[in-house]
């Protein structure tokens, strides 16, 4: 299936939704709720490799709340980060893999069990496969301050994204979620390489704030958004793990530089320390307030709507009850 068909199917979702879809909320999140011991370099992506069952049941939990889209587990899973710990290429790669392949089969188990009972609301749901920043993969806090030194040029950047991209495609998902991403250099490096590796399935990129006005590395979205609208695969851009109070005016802001459709999934309003690797805590926001917010969200534009890192299934289902309401 090619580029036009795949961006069909997601058009098909949002319409069956009613204008906007559902996204899945804090992946690593719910598998610590399970858990799962994740303060490692390869974070929420270490349950691959230590408890794959987990994964497709956290993939449930979201489908059963109500997400239209599942994240995969590959938001941290690189190819040096397992390659670092002793992995070789060959089982690196098959990681990737099995990230697709996890979120495939919980779908497709939801899916066969929910289509045969009446007067169900779900949809059948979409796979995107997560492609986590390099900042993540430095697991020193980089996603949140887009610093990468000066040693990181366009040319690195896509070679850092090239073979788990490549493999990810591969591996089938219906859709590809690029996250947390701090600056323009790594927002072009990723929009040039889905062009030169002539990838067939749509994109969103979606960047981090911690400003609520520009990306943290101190570009205005303006900048980082204009190399995006000149490309064919990126079908969303926005905002992910930023704090939910600054949604609102980033939507209207991105409202204004694109023509894109528009995602927002932010993380519970608390503050990740990159150094003591914890979450702050900070303004914190809960389900009834995300409800609230969803609706606003919705007027303003936004096409798919969830949650990021400290949301879990009770806060998609009470987004997935709002958007579905009418
Ligand atoms: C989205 S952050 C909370 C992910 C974890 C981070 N890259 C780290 O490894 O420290
Ligand atoms: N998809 C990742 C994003 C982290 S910012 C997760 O939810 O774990
Ligand atoms: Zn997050």
């Amino acid at each position: 299936m090619g580029l036009e068909k795949k961006s069909a199917l997601l058009e098909d979702l949002i319409q069956k939704c009613g204008g906007c879809a559902v996204v899945d909320g804090g992946f690593a999140t719910q598998l610590e709720i399970h858990g799962a011991a994740i303060n490692d370099p390869l974070w929420s992506a270490v349950s691959l490799i230590r408890d794959p069952e987990l994964i497709k049941r956290v993939h449930t939990e979201y489908l059963e709340a109500g997400a239209d889209i599942v994240v995969t587990s590959s938001y941290q899973a690189t190819i040096p980060g397992f390659l670092s710990r002793g992995l070789t290429m060959e089982e690196s790669e098959s990681l990737l893999q099995k990230s697709v392949k996890l979120a495939v089969e919980a779908r497709d188990r939801f899916w066969d069990k929910v289509s045969k009972t009446s007067g169900h609301s779900y949809n059948r749901a979409l796979v995107a496969a997560s492609i986590g920043s390099y900042g993540a993969y430095l697991a020193d806090g980089s996603e949140y301050s887009g610093n990468y030194g000066e040693n990181v040029n366009l040319a690195k950047l896509k070679d850092f994204h090239r073979r788990r991209l490549q493999v990810l495609v591969e591996a089938g998902p219906d859709l590809l979620a690029f996250e947390t991403i701090p600056n323009k250099l790594e927002a072009q490096a990723c929009a040039e390489l889905l062009e030169e590796e002539n990838v067939q399935i749509p994109a969103w990129i979606c960047f981090t704030s911690v400003d609520g006005e520009k990306a943290p590395s101190g570009e205005s979205f303006e900048e980082c958004i204009e190399t995006l609208n000149k490309s064919n695969n990126i079908y969303a851009v926005g905002i992910n793990c930023a704090p939910p109070q600054f949604i609102e005016s980033l939507i209207r802001k991105f409202s204004k530089l694109t023509k894109k459709a528009i995602v927002v999934y932010p993380n519970s309003g608390e503050v990740w320390d990159g150094k003591a690797k914890k979450w702050l805590p900070s303004q914190c926001f809960g389900d009834a307030e995300f409800e609230m917010f969803a609706t606003k969200w919705r007027e303003l534009g936004a096409k798919l709507i969830g949650g990021c890192c400290r949301t879990t299934p009770s806060t998609i289902k009470a987004i997935s009850r709002d958007l579905k309401r009418r």
